[in-house]
């Protein structure tokens, strides 16, 4: 991306260890909770539930909190096992794709992280059960490796399968905050055959190519699934005081003819952008972007706070890369692009669809 990326989920701001930003890392994390990743299953959970390996956001932690399990950590904990065995989690990714990175956190963990993780993946078809999954085939895509207190693990993952469940391995037993899985997200849209989808969508296989500014918050969320809840989970800027806009660019799901667009200005009440316009582009596989020709989708149009905007586009040029601007700053919580594929992926054009 043009300008910087989204930060790995870690240690609050002011934190002395400043998480590395490598290019595997501005990819999606495929497991996060609000992009639909669930721990499905886990050995154990006593001290602090599972569920927390995937949620958003940086660990937090309150020194002599005590429940009735014990310290209280934003992690997932097992108890102090007496066997032989080890633990493990099982993590539905929220996305199928393919991982190029995985990150293990035992931050807070000190007295208690596992000294050794590892993991592996597998492709689960349909909607199996937890059962289902855990007799599935595993593929290790992280060896056994050693693990520190309070500290982040980057793991780069060579592996180019398409996977959907995640198993994290901790041996023998003990605390991580997060297990974060980027990659590449892979979806199926040949189910979506001659339908009209949202070509802007992560989990259609969209991704956020560069921005102006991400001060506030990552441009990555206004194609997120879902509402954003406030204003930190859409794009937030910071206020511009050169005269200029700010702006993002996105890489289409697959090229297609956009008709509809929705420009989502909600939360954003006193900081939302005067006016946006659309453009778009389309780039032959393996072109830069900076080589783009950028035509006219959207003039620039007015827009209100705190509202969602839905725009009937001429839709008569494919696009593959679209850019949103501005004016001049402020931000969007989501960008939605409807419009039909072409043509579809997965489907010939002789097959009637
Ligand atoms: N003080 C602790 O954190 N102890 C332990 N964990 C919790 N959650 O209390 C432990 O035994 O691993």
């Amino acid at each position: 991306m043009t300008a910087s990326t989204p930060p790995i989920p870690s240690h609050p701001a002011g934190a002395s260890r400043a998480p590395r930003r490598s290019e595997l890392a501005r990819l999606p994390d495929l497991a996060l909770r609000t992009y639909g990743g669930s721990v499905v299953a886990a050995s154990d959970e006593s001290f602090a539930e599972r569920q927390a390996l995937v949620r958003p956001g940086r660990p937090a932690f309150q020194p002599e909190t005590f429940g009735p399990r014990g310290q209280v950590y934003d992690g997932w904990e097992t108890r102090r096992r007496r066997d032989e065995g080890h633990d493990w989690a099982i993590v539905r990714l929220g996305m199928p794709g393919v991982v190029r990175r995985v990150v293990v956190d035992t931050a807070w963990f000190t007295g208690n992280y596992p000294p050794y993780a590892s993991v592996e993946a597998c492709t689960a078809a349909g909607h199996p059960s937890p059962q289902e999954v855990r007799d599935a085939e595993w593929t290790e895509i992280v060896p056994k490796s050693p693990l520190s207190g309070d500290a982040l693990h980057e793991f780069p993952v060579a592996c180019e399968r398409v996977f959907t469940h995640v198993r994290l391995n901790i041996f023998p037993d003990g605390g991580v905050s997060r297990l974060r899985v980027h990659g590449e997200v892979v979806p199926d849209l040949a189910m979506f055959a001659g339908m009209t989808i949202d070509l802007a969508a992560l989990e259609n296989g969209a991704l956020i190519t560069g921005c102006s500014d991400d001060f506030y918050s990552s441009p990555a969320n206004v194609i997120a699934p879902g509402l954003a809840r406030h204003q930190a989970e859409g794009w937030e800027t910071a206020r511009r005081r050169d005269g200029g806009n700010d702006w993002l660019t996105v890489r289409l799901a697959v090229p297609g003819v956009i008709q509809v667009a929705e420009l989502d200005t909600t939360n954003l009440v006193y900081n939302a952008p005067g006016a946006a316009s659309l453009m778009g582009a389309l780039l032959p596989d393996g072109h830069q972007q900076k080589e783009a020709e950028w035509f006219e989708l959207l003039p620039r149009t007015r827009l209100q706070p705190d509202n969602r905007h839905r725009f009937r586009l001429r839709g008569d040029r494919v696009a593959s890369h679209v850019r949103l601007d501005i004016f001049p700053d402020g931000g969007m919580a989501r960008l939605r692009l409807y419009g039909a594929p072409d043509p579809y992926p997965g489907v010939s054009s002789d097959s009637g669809t």
